[in-house]
Order: C-alpha cells, then structure tokens, then sequence
C-alpha cells in the first residue's frame, strides 16, 4: 500500500456550535462548511478547511459531535470531556486493496467498509494497532464530485 493524502484530522467535540465557533473566531477559518447529521456513523458532522499550498485544498478539521445513543465516540468524550484529536483519515485509490493490506498485516479494522462523510467508501482501523491513532482510510473521491 502507498500512504496517500491526509484528508482530514477528525476531532470529537462535545459542542459543534462551540467548536465552529472556535475555529472562525480564534484560528480564523474562512471556510466552514454546513454541519450536517451522520446518524449510520453516530455523529454530527462539521468540516473546516485549512489553506493548501498555492491555492490547493489543504488537509481539513472534521468537528464531530455525538448522534445518538450509540455513538461510537461518547467513550472517548466520557474520557475527554472537552474533546481532543480523535483520529486521521488517509485517502487511498482502492478501499478493497487497503482493507486486505490492513488485515494481512493483522490489524483490527473495525466494522464494516460503509460510506463516511465524503460520500465514499471508510473504514477504520483500531488505534492498539497503529501506533495509538485510530486510523480512518477513505477512498478518494473521484475528480469533480461534490467534498
Ligand atoms: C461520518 C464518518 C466520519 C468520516 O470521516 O467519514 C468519521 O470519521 S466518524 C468518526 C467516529 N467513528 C468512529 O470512530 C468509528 C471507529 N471507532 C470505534 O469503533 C471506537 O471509537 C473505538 C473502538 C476506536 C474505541 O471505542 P471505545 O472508546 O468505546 O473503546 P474503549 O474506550 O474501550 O477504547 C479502547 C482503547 O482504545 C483507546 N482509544 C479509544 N478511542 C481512541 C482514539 N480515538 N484514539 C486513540 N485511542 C483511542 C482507549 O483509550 C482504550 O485504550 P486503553 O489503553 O485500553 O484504555
Ligand atoms: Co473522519
């Protein structure tokens, strides 16, 4: 497998108001994309963009809020109640081909391959098998389609 680009840097908030607020009034985001509800991922879902080089899309924040009572990111909130860094998304061009690499190598990829926040195929990785980060891996979206 070749490391692709980072997509975005998920973090967990017990307030996505607060933290949108956050991101335009003291880092000066000027590109804040509408939160919308995820509820087959259990989280609410806000990205925020950070400049790339000369006029490219840079990496983004992805601010996600607990949805539901099954969230999968309420223990991490209970552990962190102001929320904190929660885990990166690395882009692939083939999601099938990145999910038998992960689980060749005998890392746990938590539940199913499902479509995430960029409207394409996700899967995660447990963050006891990479080096103490929970690992998202997306496939990246084809030229043109809506982010
Ligand atoms: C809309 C989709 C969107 C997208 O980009 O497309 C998203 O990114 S949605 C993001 C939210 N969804 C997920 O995170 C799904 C995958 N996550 C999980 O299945 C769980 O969060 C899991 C299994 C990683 C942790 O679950 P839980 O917190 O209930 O388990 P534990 O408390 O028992 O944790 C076990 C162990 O792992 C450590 N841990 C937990 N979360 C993290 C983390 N984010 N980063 C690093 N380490 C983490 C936790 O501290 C425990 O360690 P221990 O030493 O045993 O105490
Ligand atoms: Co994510």
């Amino acid at each position: 497998m070749k490391l692709g680009r980072l997509n975005h840097i998920g973090v967990a908030t017990p307030s996505l108001e607060a933290s949108i607020a956050y991101y335009r009034d003291v880092m000066g985001a000027t590109k804040i994309h509408e939160p919308f509800d995820m509820p087959s991922n259990g989280v609410k879902v806000c990205f925020v963009d950070t400049p790339g080089e000369n006029g490219t899309a840079g990496t983004q924040i992805e601010l996600i809020e607990p949805l539901g009572a099954d969230s999968p990111i309420h223990g991490f909130i209970a552990k962190n109640p102001a929320g904190g860094q929660h885990h990166m998304c690395y882009e692939v061009p083939d999601i099938h081909e990145a999910r038998t690499w992960f689980e060749g190598l005998g890392k746990k990829v938590l539940g199913d391959t499902r479509i995430g926040a960029h409207g394409t195929l996700i899967f995660f990785v447990h963050p006891k098998d990479m080096n103490g980060v929970l690992t998202e891996i997306m496939e990246t979206p084809k030229e043109g389609a809506a982010h």
